[in-house]
Parts: structure tokens; C-alpha cells; sequence
């Protein structure tokens, strides 16, 4: 079984990332999880925080000499802006002087940080944080709310990716579909190795024209003090069939990669294969037809985008999320100062214009985490080569008419 979990604040001293269960052998370095970190800032449209504030990784357990033990893995993200946030922040008591001062220091006064922040942002878990965890402002409520957490969600992807692509030969890329109403062409699904092209994209898409209208748009929306969203997509390379199962409503591939994807902050819709667009298909040309060629059995088309019955088919796994626009819009929208009762507009202070490009990489790692998961469970192991011999002899028992490679 594996199993993760993330803490932290956004403006806190660090975030903590944890994996259980992941098997021994793994090759990972502080490196990749800070590459995979740097990915995860890219984007045209992102806000000032983005350029100053730096994730600096540590590895606390599981790993020796770069290789994972099967042991607890802990991962630390310190955020290089705590000594800007030390007071406001403080998870001990402070006096009530200092966080006046707190206040009155440093180059950004104007974000006043340590001021209650009474006029909960519309699209945000303000509000219904303070109603819920009986707060009388927002700041407790935003700061675990908020995407930052994001980053520890990469860092474990990044483990899972690795695993992955080790034990079994699974690759998985993620790019940008949609901006707004601006979209980059179907043609061409992505295929791992283009990962560094889409990189150097600054909307992280391989279609040039798309690219030059998303930008467009992130600009047009910036002029007006808008913001935006937009929907990724992740795809999978080199799955097993027979991930994941049909007996079960949560033991389901589809399910469980549809949960992990909602989970992101900010994503309000997913689409499995052609998703939406199959709804409005006659069955006749919805589904994808089973013909065996040359003593392989493949399916002639892949509008189901990689499982039937909540199982991996084998297929390239193809996945999409929709994420709404960046909620602190900076023309700003109305909302209720708590503290009085009285109408107000929402506390702006910075933000993202569009953060889509960034949510694909979540996506990309929280789908990788889902895979490996759901590859433990069917292959068990405690070490990579175990693990690896697992599947090899779970692919051999199939029989010969049955197989799709
Ligand atoms: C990578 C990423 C970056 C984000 N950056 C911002 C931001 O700068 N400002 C903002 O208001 N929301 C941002 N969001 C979205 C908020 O975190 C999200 O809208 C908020 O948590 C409420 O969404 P929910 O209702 O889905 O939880 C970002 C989301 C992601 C995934
Ligand atoms: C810090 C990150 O994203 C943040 C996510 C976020 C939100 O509300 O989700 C709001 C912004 O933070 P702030 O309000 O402090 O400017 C983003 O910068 C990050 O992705 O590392």
C-alpha cells in the first residue's frame, strides 16, 4: 500500500512531504525533486511571488546513497520567504507588540501581514474555513488552502515518477489544452521526451500558434484586472493492462485518478479519454473497437483514453482537468467584512493571473502517484527488481491470443 500525505502553510518556514510503501531501490536525488520543484513555477501569467520565493529541498528519511531503503520517505521544502513571515507565522505564541511590528518591516509593508483579514475572497475557502474551524479571520484558513501546498504534491510525484519509470517503463507527460477560450490544436499527443520542448513553451503546450493565443489572453485578461483558467491534460505511457478493477466502486482506475485530480486546488471538472465529447457520440463511433493484427489484439482507436471498466487497458492513459479562473481577481469582487457586517470588496493584495501551465504539472504528478499506487497493489514487492518480476510474470501468464504487444 502506498500512502502520502503533505503539511505546511503556505507562508510557514517549510512544507513536509511523506510516502509510505514505496519499495527499495528507487534511484532519486535532491536534484530531481528540485527540478521537478522549478517545473512546477513555470508559466506565463504567474505572480510576483513566483520570481522571488525559492523551494529548498531536503531529504529527511528514506533514501541512502540516492536510493530509496523501503522505508518512510520525508521530504522538506523550506520557503527562502519565512524570515519575512517568522512572526506572523510563528507556530509558537507571540506578543501582541511584535506582531504589531510585524507589520511596519520589510520591503512588502504593503502587504501587512499580520492585518485580519476580515473580507473573505469569493472563490476561496475563506469564508467557509472561518465558518467551519471558528476562526475570525481568514489568514488561518487561506494559508493551508492556498496552492503552495502544490509543491509537496510535486516532490512525491517526482518520487512516484521515478518509481514508475524504473520498475515498469512508465513515462508520463502533462501539457496545456486551454487558456480562457484560447486552445491549442488535438493533433499531436505529447510524448514523454518532449517534456523539455513543452518546458520552454511559456504556456508549456507544442502548439506554437495556441501558445501565441494563450499568451495573448493571459495579457488581455492582466489589462482588465482579470484572471483565468483553463484545462491540462496528463497521459501515461507503458501501463499494464488490468490496473486497478471493475468488483469495486473504489478500487476503479477512473475513480481514483478522477479524485486525485479534483483534489488539486482549484480543478472543477475531469474527463477520462474523450470525456464530455463521447457524451454527445451515437455509441457507434463512442467506443473503440478490438481487431487482432499480425498476432497482436489492439484497439483501432483510443477515445476512451486508456481504461474500460475502471482498469488500465494498456492503452496511453489520457486524462484532463479543468481548472476555474484564479480566484483573487484583481478587479476586485464584492464580498462581506465579517468583522462589521458591512459590504466590501475582496482583500487583493497579488496573485496569479493564470496558473494553468502550473496545474498540469500538479496533474502530472498527482496521476503519477495514482499509478504507482494502483501498480503496487497489483504487483506487491518490496524492492524495484521484485516489484519488476511481478509484473513480467503476471504479462507472461496471459495468454498469447489475449495480448496486445
Ligand atoms: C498552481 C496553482 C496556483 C494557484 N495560484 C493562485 C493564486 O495566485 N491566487 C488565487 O487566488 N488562487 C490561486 N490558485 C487557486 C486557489 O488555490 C483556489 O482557487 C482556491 O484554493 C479555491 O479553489 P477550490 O474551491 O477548488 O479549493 C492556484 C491554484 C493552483 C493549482
Ligand atoms: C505560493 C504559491 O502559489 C500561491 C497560491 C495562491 C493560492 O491562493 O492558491 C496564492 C498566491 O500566493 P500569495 O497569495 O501569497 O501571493 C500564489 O503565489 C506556489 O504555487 O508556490
Amino acid at each position: 500500500m502506498l500512502r502520502w500525505m503533505t503539511a505546511g502553510e503556505s507562508h510557514g518556514p517549510a512544507l513536509v512531504a511523506m510516502l509510505e510503501g514505496l519499495p527499495a531501490g528507487v534511484e532519486v536525488t535532491v536534484a530531481d525533486l528540485q527540478a521537478a520543484l522549478a517545473r512546477r513555477r513555470l508559466g506565463y501569467g504567474r505572480g510576483a511571488r513566483m520570481s522571488f520565493e525559492k523551494d529548498q529541498v531536503s531529504i529527511l528519511g528514506g533514501f541512502r546513497h540516492g536510493l530509496s531503503l523501503g522505508s518512510p520517505v520525508a521530504i522538506h521544502i523550506a520557503n527562502t520567504e519565512w524570515p519575512k513571515w517568522e512572526t506572523v507565522m510563528s507556530p509558537g505564541p507571540v506578543e501582541s507588540a511584535a506582531l504589531a511590528a510585524a507589520d511596519d518591516v520589510g520591503a512588502e509593508k504593503e502587504l501587512a501581514r499580520n492585518r485580519p483579514l476580515t473580507r473573505p475572497r469569493p472563490g476561496h475557502a475563506d469564508l467557509v474555513g472561518m465558518q467551519k474551524y471558528a476562526f475570525t479571520e481568514a489568514r488561518p484558513v487561506l494559508e493551508r488552502a492556498s496552492a503552495r501546498e502544490t509543491a509537496a504534491r510535486v516532490a512525491l510525484g517526482q518520487v512516484a515518477a521515478s518509481f514508475l519509470e524504473q520498475a515498469y517503463g512508465i513515462r508520463l507527460v502533462s501539457h496545456t489544452v486551454a487558456i480562457g477560450e484560447a486552445g491549442a490544436s488535438d493533433d499531436a499527443a505529447p510524448q514523454p521526451d518532449d517534456v523539455d520542448r513543452l518546458d520552454a513553451d511559456p504556456v508549456r503546450t507544442l502548439d506554437t500558434d495556441g501558445s501565441a493565443a494563450m499568451v495573448a489572453e493571459i495579457d488581455a485578461a492582466k489589462k482588465d484586472g482579470d484572471t483565468l483558467g483553463g484545462v491540462v491534460e496528463v497521459l501515461a505511457y507503458g501501463l499494464p493492462p488490468g490496473l486497478g478493477s471493475h468488483v469495486h466502486w473504489d478500487r476503479r482506475l477512473d475513480g481514483r485518478l478522477a479524485g486525485a485530480l479534483m483534489s488539486i486546488q482549484a480543478i472543477k471538472g475531469v474527463e477520462v479519454g474523450d470525456g464530455f465529447r463521447t457524451a454527445a457520440r451515437r455509441g457507434s463511433r463512442a467506443h473503440d473497437e478490438i481487431v487482432r493484427d499480425h498476432d497482436v489484439i489492439h484497439r483501432v482507436t483510443d477515445r476512451a483514453g486508456g481504461t474500460e471498466g475502471g482498469m488500465s487497458t494498456g492503452d496511453p492513459l489520457r486524462v484532463r482537468a479543468a481548472m476555474k479562473p484564479i480566484s483573487t481577481v484583481p478587479r476586485a469582487l464584492r464580498t462581506v467584512d465579517v468583522a462589521t457586517g458591512e459590504a466590501a470588496t475582496a482583500i487583493h493584495q497579488r496573485s496569479d493571473v493564470c496558473a494553468v501551465p502550473a496545474a498540469g504539472v500538479v496533474a502530472e504528478a498527482m496521476v503519477a502517484l495514482v499509478l504507482a499506487e494502483a501498480c503496487l497493489e497489483k504487483f506487491g514487492g518490496d524492492s524495484v527488481a521484485e516489484t519488476r518480476r511481478n509484473l513480467e510474470g503476471y504479462l507472461a501468464a496471459i495468454p498469447e491470443v489475449m495480448r496486445s504487444w
